[in-house]
């Protein structure tokens, strides 16, 4: 067997619900041909394309190569190009039509025998969820999971809008699918860095020992951007940061920060950690708790890199009195022997300064009785795990200026991982595509994570509809409402800075990021 061979994932159709929208355009296209490129998809398979609008296979393959052209991470030659494309078919089809779905079928069979396709199907449905369920429905109803293969179905986010209309969907979801039939994507479950954090601390004599509340401080997850809410008005809207971002992002990555070792590396043992960690989070038991625990930030007009921007309010397809909020803060715990004590400080907003994503673990300082316990030139350990954009980890030791006595200095020694590796890091799409065709489901998000999840920021919305909380503004370009730097400050801490922007003083080892 050749090294492709063995790479490659089972021959399956491809259905791409949403073929015509951005995300396939931006995402999905490019991750498909990486995976050809890359041999992970062999020649038994075939993309079918479904949307309403009208397309001949011509102008949809077209549009494939215009996407793969402009966003994916590998140039496009013409041969390879050409062979890819036969691949790709389109179909017109109206979700609510089940007449459609019958045809849908029909042409099916014909690419399982054109390319040698043993009965496999993946259907990805990059749709607005309202239509997840009509399209369940009508995949079972028009035959299409009559076969010998397999049926999986990759779901994009938001999987609801809160925990009721969550359970609804799920409810509907599981007439069709059994839940091992359903991957729910949360992208950033794909992104190198974040499947690592298992690696770096389970894989490490230096880390898990000391992976606890006796060792560790406080914990600082970031996922600041620097775009604003752009073209999706409509659906930011509605969603707001705490929907878009905290309740799937970033709790999936708490949670692999706080959950327990998994006794096997199978992907239900390690879901089920994460779910405990997840069912520790400590509820907000009244709306003052939400108000003093978390904070809720708008961006006002302001200015980023010499550019002026305008305010939340005034973006097109957001309503002018809009108190929905484009930053989220919280200072969290998570109520369980290992951390217990310890506040994981979270953040996520729109129209910060950086685009970066960081995790930041503060170690705790030496103790008392010991040479240097009254310096205050004494840093506290860190380690930092950099997510996105720059990947990798650095951490942060404290050790003597050379040629100086009694002098002490914070010095980094890093891992840069992208700037090693660096066009060629998987993009998070291809990575959880790759892993659905191949039934690899630890980096998809299982119903009671995504309940759990909704559960705990349902509080926090509950208490924000009431109206008991106050709405901060923040200018855009700024580090968002001053109240968060407050809570660190109440705590005796602060953020440390993000994106390599180290204090002046750090010495780098291997500055090659910096
Ligand atoms: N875009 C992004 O970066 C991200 C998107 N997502 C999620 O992915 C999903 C898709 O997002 P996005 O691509 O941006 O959305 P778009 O609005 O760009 O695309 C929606 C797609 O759905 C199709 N569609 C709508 N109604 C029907 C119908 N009745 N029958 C058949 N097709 C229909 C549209 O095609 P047509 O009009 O031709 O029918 C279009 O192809 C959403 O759930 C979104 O939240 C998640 C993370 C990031
Ligand atoms: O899911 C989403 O994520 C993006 C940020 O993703 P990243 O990979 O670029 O960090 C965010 O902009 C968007 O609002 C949200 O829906």
């Amino acid at each position: 067997m050749s090294k492709q061979e063995s790479i490659a994932a089972a021959g399956a159709v491809y259905y791409l619900f949403g073929a015509t929208g951005d995300l396939a355009r931006r995402k999905l296209f490019p991750a498909l041909f990486s995976l050809y490129k890359e041999g992970k998809l062999a020649e038994d398979f075939a993309v079918v394309g479904l949307a309403r609008r009208p397309r001949t296979n011509e102008q949809f393959r077209e549009d494939v190569h215009e996407s793969i052209k402009e966003f994916c991470r590998y140039k496009v030659d013409d041969a390879l190009w050409s062979k890819f494309a036969e691949h790709f078919v389109y179909m017109p089809l109206d979700i609510n039509n089940v007449e459609g779905f019958r045809e849908l079928k029909g042409l099916t069979e014909q690419l399982d025998a054109k390319f040698g396709i043993p009965g496999n199907r993946l259907f990805y449905l990059a749709l607005a969820p309202d239509l997840f369920g009509p399209v369940s429905f009508n995949l079972r109803d028009g035959g299409l999971l009559e076969t010998q293969g397999w049926s999986r179905l990759v779901i994009e986010k938001p999987f609801g809008y809160d925990l009721e209309s969550a359970r609804k969907l799920n409810k509907q979801l599981n007439q069709v699918f059994q839940e091992e039939q359903i991957y729910r994507i949360d992208h950033y479950l794909g992104k190198e860095m974040v499947q690592n954090i298992q690696v770096l601390r389970f894989s490490n004599a230096f880390f898990e020992p000391l992976w606890n509340n006796k060792h560790i401080a406080n914990v600082q997850i970031t996922l600041a951007e620097t775009v604003g809410v752009e073209e999706r008005g409509g659906y930011y809207d509605k969603s707001g940061a705490l929907r878009d971002m905290v309740q799937n992002h970033l709790l999936q990555m708490l949670s692999m920060i706080a959950m327990e070792p998994p006794s096997r590396l199978h992907p239900e043992d390690i879901r089920d950690e994460k779910v405990k960690a997840l069912r520790s989070l400590r509820p907000f038991a009244t709306d003052e708790e939400v108000a003093r625990n978390v904070v809720r930030g708008q961006y006002t007009a302001g200015a980023l890199k010499g550019k002026d921007l305008t305010g939340y309010r005034e973006e097109d397809s957001v309503n002018p009195e809009s108190k929905t909020e484009t930053y989220v803060g919280a200072r969290v715990f998570v109520d369980n022997f290992r951390w217990a004590g310890v506040p994981f400080y979270i953040r996520t907003g729109k129209r910060l300064p950086v685009k970066t994503t960081e995790v930041v673990i503060e170690f705790k300082n030496v103790p008392d009785n010991v040479l240097f316990a009254n310096r205050h030139d004494l840093s506290p350990n860190l380690l930092v795990i950099r997510v996105n954009p720059m990947e990798g980890i650095y951490i942060k030791i404290n050790a003597k200026k050379p040629g100086v006595d009694n002098v002490i200095q914070p010095v980094s020694m890093e891992f840069c991982q992208s700037c090693q590796i660096g066009i060629n890091t998987p993009e998070a799409y291809e990575r959880l595509i790759y892993d659905a065709a191949r039934g690899e489901s630890t980096y998809f998000t299982r119903w009671d994570e995504v309940a759990q999840a909704w559960a705990f920021v349902d509080r926090m919305a509950q208490a924000w509809r009431e109206d008991n909380s106050e709405l901060h503004t923040y200018a855009a370009g700024s580090w968002g409402p001053a109240r968060m730097d407050e809570m660190l400050e109440e705590d005796g801490f602060f953020w440390w800075p993000v994106n390599g922007q180290e204090e002046d003083n750090v010495i780098w080892i291997s500055g090659s990021s910096k």
